[in-house]
């Protein structure tokens, strides 16, 4: 299988998938998640795989979400009013329900959809010099469902709601206090470090892990449902012109002004 957009590596029992759109920050496009897709299914349907890594090329960056750039008025590449273009649901769902554990190796920027990934992921471990954070509201996008009631089971409602609602960028030490990731080591220790973890996983019963990964997600399986409605919901909202400051804004390189799409509180 040959892939542009990301990287592919089978050693030793571990998958390393890579996102590999470093000029970009490794933001990904359709055809990014796509890969990412096929990536994690083949990983997932090997038996000569236990683990797998997720990260993304470079220092400066593990994935900042979706490719402003590649946004049209309406959605992404290939996108109808019912179909936004970025299959993020069938992603983020196939990392949880992969029967192996994922660990996301953090080396940068984790932020918007690329800050939801490592969410997802069943451990984290990342650089020093990580910054994870939310963007959504700020270019007119949102990735609710797991990206907020499962990140309110990480770090509690509070935190998370100030992690969306101010989209302030939190340093590797602030995330691994608030319970957002497992452990922090130097940016030259990175893969190293992912690789001791992961060796240490390989010498325990696959089927035992597979069980215990099973169980902690049914706790929270329900969450999917609320992923599907809210990228529902933003499928319509790309279309409206408070969307499209946001995401213009961006690619201007200037502030939103999305005061004059305030609530009138119609519904409360
Ligand atoms: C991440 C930053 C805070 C980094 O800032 P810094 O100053 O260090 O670097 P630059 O801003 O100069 O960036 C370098 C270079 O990369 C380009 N770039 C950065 N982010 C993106 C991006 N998301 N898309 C495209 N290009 C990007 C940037 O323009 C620069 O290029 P130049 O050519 O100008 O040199 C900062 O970059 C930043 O805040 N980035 C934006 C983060 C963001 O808004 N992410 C998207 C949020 S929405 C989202 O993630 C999302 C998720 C989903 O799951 C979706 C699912 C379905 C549909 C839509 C979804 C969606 O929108």
């Amino acid at each position: 299988m040959e892939y542009s957009d990301i990287l592919f590596e089978k050693e030793n029992g571990i998958a390393i998938i890579t996102i590999n759109r470093p000029k970009v920050l490794n933001s990904f496009r359709r055809q990014t998640v796509e890969e990412l897709i096929m990536a994690f299914e083949a990983a997932g349907q090997d038996p000569n795989i236990g683990v797998i890594l997720l990260t993304g090329t470079g220092d400066r960056a593990f994935c900042v979400g979706g490719d402003v750039k590649e946004w049209g008025p309406s959605g992404y590449d290939g996108s109808s009013w019912i179909d936004i273009g970025l299959p993020v649901v069938r992603l983020q769902e196939l990392i949880r329900s992969v029967p192996k554990p994922v660990i996301a190796v953090v080396n940068g920027y984790a932020i918007g959809g690329g800050h939801v990934l490592q969410v997802v992921c069943d451990l984290a471990i990342s650089s020093e010099n990580a910054i994870f954070g939310q963007a959504g509201p700020k270019v007119g996008s949102f990735d609710a469902g797991y990206g907020t009631a499962y990140l309110a089971r990480l770090v509690g409602e509070r935190k998370a709601r100030e992690i969306w609602m101010l989209c302030r960028q939190y340093t590797a030490e602030e995330a691994l206090q608030m319970g957002l990731i497992n452990k922090i080591v130097e940016s030259s220790a990175l893969m190293d470090e992912a690789r001791k973890w992961a060796n240490e996983i390989l010498r325990l019963s696959p089927s035992a892990l597979k069980m215990i990964k099973a169980s902690f997600n049914a706790d929270t399986d329900h969450i999917h449902g609320l992923t599907k409605l809210a990228f529902g919901a933003l499928n319509f909202f790309y279309a409206t012109p408070e969307s499209n400051e946001g995401h213009q804004a961006f690619i201007e390189k200037r502030s939103p002004d999305f005061s004059e799409f305030r609530d009138r509180g119609e519904n409360l």
